[in-house]
């Protein structure tokens, strides 16, 4: 194994990155580079749950009524205290509060930016040692610097997301994410506590064989994606079907994998919920620029995922991603079977 020695850290990329917008401030790389810091400080309390108290339920629910996990709350802290510590963040959307979180403090209204986050995504896998993550999204405020923020400075369509990006907890951990110039990932290497750039520009492949769906809900699927399901599963050799069904129950897991493999993720709606399950401002929009900004596609079954117009902080949407050759057979299937 020869190791590369001319790696560039994730700061230096950053800064890099911030000399091509002339006139930046800093004030998102400084957010950036803060985000780092959290990811590293969960990654290594994911790296040791067996051994300290961090597995198991904290005794509370959410807002969607989950029952929460030590780890989820954990994680929610620690990104609210560095995001805090940034100075460059006036507020917070968090799966794990129901409501927006203020930075009130002088430095917290000057903040520039607010952010979403999915603080720990796949938290049914936390106790059993399955690739978990973290998703954030970052938004421009829209209100003025200087007071605390508003719900409006949420519900923005993705369009207007200047950043977005995951952390996968995995075999590696990985810190992957865009500010709409293309998609880079990094990978921690714990012997330099530093993410180094291992995946420069990734472009997810136009075709793919994997399709990722929970087949556990398939009696309330709608016809399309019963019918699409089938179709998956048919001999065609000249579209190398049928495809391979990979299914990890950590969102952020099963579209890093069809990110670089190629293959299709879907979460859609169903006769029991009618919106799915996956939430819009901190797993769907975040993944979908990921996924555009990676050559691929992100709809709700019908419209783009980042031309939503979000109306609350927890809303929920169908979700379908994945490489553009396998969306857009996903959809035919869709629009036929669904509206007949
Ligand atoms: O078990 P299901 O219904 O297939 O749901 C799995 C989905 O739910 C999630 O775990 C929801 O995210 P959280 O764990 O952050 O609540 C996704 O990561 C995953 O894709
Ligand atoms: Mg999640
Ligand atoms: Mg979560």
């Amino acid at each position: 194994m020869t190791e590369q020695f001319n790696v560039q850290t994730l700061n230096q990329f950053i800064i890099q990155r911030q000399s091509e917008y002339p006139g930046a401030k800093g004030e998102l790389s400084r957010l950036l580079h803060h985000i780092g810091i959290a990811a590293k400080i969960i990654n290594r309390a994911v790296n040791k749950a067996g051994l300290v108290d961090i597995l198991g339920e904290q005794g509370d629910q959410n807002v969607q009524g989950e029952d929460q996990q030590k780890l989820d709350v954990f994680a929610d802290s620690h990104f609210i205290n560095a995001l805090k510590a940034s100075g460059e963040c006036c507020a917070v959307a968090s799966e794990e509060n129901e409501n927006i979180i203020l930075f009130e403090d002088e430095m917290g209204r000057n903040g520039k930016y607010v952010f979403c986050m999915d603080p720990l995504d796949g938290s049914s896998n936390i106790d059993v040692n399955v690739s978990i993550g973290s998703i954030f999204s970052i938004y421009e405020r829209i209100s003025p610097r200087g007071e605390v923020a508003k719900i409006e400075d949420f519900l923005q369509e993705g369009t207007k997301q200047v950043a977005a990006g995951y952390i996968i907890y995995g075999s590696s951990t990985m810190l992957v994410y865009t500010t709409g110039n293309g998609v880079n990932g990094f990978t921690l290497d714990p012997s330099i506590g530093e993410f180094c750039l291992s995946h420069p520009n990734i472009k997810t492949p136009k075709s793919g064989t994997i399709y990722s769906i929970n087949e556990g809900n398939y009696i309330n699927f709608h016809s399309g994606v019963k019918k699409y399901i089938k179709f998956c599963q048919e001999k065609d050799a000249k579209s190398k079907r049928p495809y391979t069904s990979r299914y990890i129950g950590s969102l952020v897991a099963d579209f890093h994998r069809n990110l670089l493999k190629g293959g299709i993720f879907i979460y859609p709606q169903t006769n029991k919920n009618s919106n799915g399950k996956l939430r819009l401002l901190y797993e769907c929009n975040p993944i979908a620029f990921i996924a555009e900004q990676a050559g691929g596609k992100a709809t709700d079954g019908k419209q783009r995922i980042l031309k939503i117009a979000p109306e609350a902080i927890h809303q929920r949407v169908p979700f379908y991603t994945g490489s553009t050759n396998m969306m857009k057979k996903a959809e035919e299937f869709l629009d036929f079977f669904d509206n007949i």
